[in-house]
């Protein structure tokens, strides 16, 4: 046989090669997904989103994914004549529009996820905030004009036990978890912020990476003025453009902070619109949306790092 015969399959060995330090560096580490409502509304796109997570998880990686599901509870209420409003980016819940929020979550667009993810092995598995007590929470009262509101049963996180998630990693399974509370309050629960909830538990299980896939593609600088994407900012510049954001963008940001606040390395968010965004994501050095980091740590010596991650 020739030693110099040409294999028709070697680009696609240097690719896998090419991935090699990545993988090396994130096996066995966790990360968190965010799979926002607005990404969700495209077959193709679904399809591919739970292509990537399962290449995540064959490629030794810890997937976990929480979604969220704004426009199909909007289309639902909507059918029963019930109205959606926000405040301060949150839903005002009722004790109806509780009801349908967790149908939707629970018993449509995870059992629809845990579908997709399954069509590649017996992979995913479902559960809520309720489940195990993954998540407990009591009523947030956002505050608006100086004055405290009460917007029904909306959950502000006091309490995250990991286990549930945690056992199943242990199994080799995908978490699939929607973004509803059990109540330290009462026998009922509480409906959070998908972003919120991705970012307590990215914190919580000592995440890697957050991920949040959204219908922008990032965080834009002078929105809705420009599409110039921020492509890299540290904690404390975020935290100085919080006060500036506005609509969904809000919790979306304030749950990076939190995670690279607590342990976790980068907070990314990225266009949930484009197919494979997580593999571009992942193998392209610069990333393809907004990258969140910690500060760097302060030397004591040589002062603050410059540039680092
Ligand atoms: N600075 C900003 N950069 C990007 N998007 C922004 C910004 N400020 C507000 N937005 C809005 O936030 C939206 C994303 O949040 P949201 O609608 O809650 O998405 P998801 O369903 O993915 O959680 C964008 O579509 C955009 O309209
Ligand atoms: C309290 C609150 O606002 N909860 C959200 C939960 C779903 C969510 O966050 O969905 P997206 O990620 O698609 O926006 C809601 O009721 O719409």
């Amino acid at each position: 046989m020739s030693a110099a015969r040409k294999h028709t399959a070697l680009p696609k060995a240097q690719t896998l090669i090419e991935a090699l330090p990545w993988l090396t560096r994130h096996h066995g580490k966790t990360v968190v997904i965010k799979f926002g409502g607005n990404a969700m509304v495209d077959e193709e796109l679904k399809a591919a989103f739970a292509q990537d997570v399962v290449f995540l998880r064959h490629a030794g990686l810890k997937p976990v994914v929480v979604h969220g599901g704004g426009p199909q509870i909007n289309a639902q209420l909507d059918k029963q004549g019930l109205v959606s409003e926000f405040k301060a980016g949150l839903r005002v819940t009722t004790p109806e529009a509780m009801d349908v929020v967790r149908m939707v979550l629970a018993g449509q667009v995870q059992r629809e996820l845990v579908g997709l993810l399954n069509q590649h092995g017996p992979l995913a598995v479902g559960m809520t905030g309720e489940d195990a007590h993954t998540i407990t929470a009591t009523q947030h009262r956002p505050t608006i004009d100086g004055e405290s509101v009460d917007i029904g049963r909306v959950g502000e996180i006091t309490a995250i036990d990991t286990g549930a998630i945690q056992a199943l990693l242990d199994d080799g399974r995908i978490p699939v978890v929607s973004s509803i509370a059990r109540s330290a309050d009462d026998h009922h629960v509480y409906n959070v912020n998908a972003d919120t909830a991705a970012a307590a538990l990215a914190a919580a299980l000592d995440a890697e990476t957050l991920m949040v896939l959204t219908d922008v593609e990032g965080l834009y600088e002078d929105w809705p003025n420009s599409d110039d994407v921020i492509s890299r900012l540290t904690a404390s510049q975020l935290e100085k453009l919080l006060p500036e954001l506005s609509s969904g963008m809000v919790p979306k940001m304030q749950g990076c902070l939190h995670a690279v606040r607590n342990g976790v390395e980068t907070a990314r968010v990225i266009d949930g619109r484009v197919q494979h965004s997580i593999l571009l994501e992942i193998f392209t050095d610069e990333g393809i949306g907004t990258m969140v980091v910690p500060d760097a740590p302060i030397d004591v010596h040589t002062g603050p790092h410059q540039g680092e991650s």
